[in-house]
């Protein structure tokens, strides 16, 4: 039988709240598992790249990342958000470690070609992408690895690459091993019927429903990508995902059910 991981993504909002963080780094560094956090921080960087006077664009939830915005993206997840995190994980006795995708050729990405848009500095990443075995490595020490935002292509590049992605694509690679459990932790309570109303929790999505869902327009910006993550896992071999809300992670690793599950 596989051993059980967890795949831990956090983001924006959660990031930006120190009081929320510190709550939620409490209710991960509980989990007796082997576990990994994967971290985004967009709304941070916006906020730097706002002081510079440096225009953000995003396009189907990807930043146009040019030179100037890959060195704020890379200084904001890389640097900062990922260090603060490693530790306040340790203050948790927590032995977390963490990395971009250039440490240790963790995660590689290519350009992301597009024939209309240049999307600049915007890596794309496949299962094939992350260095598996070096993962498996730093769990089996017991280590808590914690992954920003940011691959490289191994030829010089550095790239930005959606958090949600990196998280989906991670589970994909280590679904070979073990029986990983994807969670997206975000600020709403998971899928909603109407996204103003946290009591409207959709309890399971598929692909259809997710088609339905868009279609009837109840799915807007973060949700998308968050979602087509979710079923992109799942389809690839991921034995579970959930989308929960993050003050739920507790509850949900007790109970085995919190939010919105992503189903066949
Ligand atoms: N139907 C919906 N259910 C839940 N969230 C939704 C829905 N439609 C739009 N959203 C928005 O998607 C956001 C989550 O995406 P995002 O902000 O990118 O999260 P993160 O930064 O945590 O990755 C929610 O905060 C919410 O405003
Ligand atoms: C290419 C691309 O768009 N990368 C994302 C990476 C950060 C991220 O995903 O942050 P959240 O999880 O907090 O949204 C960005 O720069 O916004």
């Amino acid at each position: 039988m596989k051993e059980k991981l967890y795949i831990i993504k956090i983001g924006g909002a959660l990031i930006d709240d120190e009081e929320l963080l510190t709550q939620f780094l409490e209710q991960f560094s509980e989990i007796q598992e082997k576990k990994i956090l994967v971290h985004g921080g967009g709304k941070l960087a916006t906020t730097l790249a706002d002081k510079l006077g440096i225009e953000q664009k995003m396009i189907n939830g990807r930043r146009i990342t040019d030179k100037e915005t890959l060195d704020i993206v890379t200084m904001v997840y890389a640097g900062g958000i990922n260090k603060n995190i490693v530790e306040k994980l340790q203050q948790k006795k927590c032995n977390a470690i963490g990395f971009s995708g250039a440490d240790g050729n963790l995660i590689k990405a290519k350009k992301r070609e597009h024939p209309e848009i240049d999307f600049g500095f915007v890596g794309d990443i496949t299962k094939k992408s992350v260095n598996r075995k070096l993962v498996s490595k730093l769990i089996k020490l017991d280590l808590i690895p914690v992954f920003s935002a940011i691959t490289h292509d191994r030829k010089g590049n550095l790239f930005n690459t959606n958090a949600d992605t990196i998280a989906s694509v991670m589970a994909q690679a280590m679904s070979e091993k073990y029986e990983v459990e994807l969670l997206y932790c975000f600020d709403k309570e998971g899928v909603l019927e109407d996204v103003d109303d946290p009591e409207s929790v959709i309890r399971s999505v598929t692909e259809e429903d997710f088609t339905v869902l868009k279609e009837e327009g109840k799915l807007h910006k973060g949700i998308l990508p968050k979602l087509e993550n979710a079923l992109g896992a799942i389809k690839n071999n991921v034995e579970k995902v959930f989308l929960i809300k993050e003050t739920e992670l507790k509850n949900h690793i007790e109970n085995h059910h919190a939010g919105t599950e992503i189903c066949l």
